[in-house]
């Protein structure tokens, strides 16, 4: 089986940066969604960027927000990817000068006919959700004939240490994404290393070691 790659999503503490560095993590997930309990402003920003480690590429999240608004947190944050997570954001795609990862909801996703590619996006994110661990019933889908490839396509929805091997197993997307499955008990925006470890082990047991 190909490997995947691990994002985790959602820091807001430098000492999770270097931490998640330490780990080896692919991507690393920022967010500035305005009203999102890990949302970060341009100053908060500054001092975690600063520590990801260079083999790690960093994902600046944005949900329905403006363009002007976006072009204005990538001139401060020179971050890799932006993650668009809203249904409107479509539009925005082919604006951006950087690879785009545009989230779709997995019902979006399986009727294919809606999704219009961009030479700039890199992956469609599959998730029901929004940060809040809501899980999508793909075993229904999987069940149906309809041909799932997954391959290219990152994933997300209420992933954990406990469901992500399964995931894995069923689905082989490239990028697994977690947020609030490995934050600290309480602490939105504070990530468990205990949680991240194995969470990375479940997912690397469930392929072959490193990532694609
Ligand atoms: O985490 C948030 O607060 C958030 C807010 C608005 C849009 C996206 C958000 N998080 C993204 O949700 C997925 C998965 O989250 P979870 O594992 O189900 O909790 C991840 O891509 C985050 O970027």
């Amino acid at each position: 089986m190909n490997n995947v790659a691990i994002k985790v999503c959602g820091i807001t503490q430098p000492q999770d940066v270097v931490a998640l560095g330490e780990q080896g993590i692919e991507y690393m997930g920022f967010i500035f969604v305005e009203g999102s309990k890990r949302q970060l402003t341009e100053r908060s920003c500054l001092g975690l960027l600063n520590h990801v480690p260079k083999a790690t590429k960093s994902v600046a999240v944005f949900m329905n927000q403006s363009l002007t608004f976006i072009q204005s947190i990538l001139k401060e944050f020179p971050v890799d990817i932006v993650q668009l997570h809203g249904e409107q954001d479509g539009d925005l795609v082919k604006l951006l000068d950087r690879p785009v990862v545009q989230r779709l909801h997995p019902f979006t996703w399986l009727q294919r006919s809606q999704c219009t590619e961009h030479s700039n996006l890199k992956a469609h994110l599959l998730d029901p959700g929004a940060g809040h661990g809501e899980t999508f019933d793909w075993g229904t889908h999987l069940h149906t004939g309809v041909e799932i490839n997954l391959s290219k396509a990152w994933l997300a929805g209420g992933l954990s240490p406990a469901n992500v091997s399964e995931h894995v197993r069923l689905l082989h997307p490239a990028v697994v994404d977690v947020c609030s499955g490995v934050e600290a008990d309480g602490k939105p925006g504070h990530k468990s290393i205990e949680k991240v470890i194995s969470f990375i082990k479940e997912v690397r047991g469930a392929t072959n070691g490193s990532p694609k």
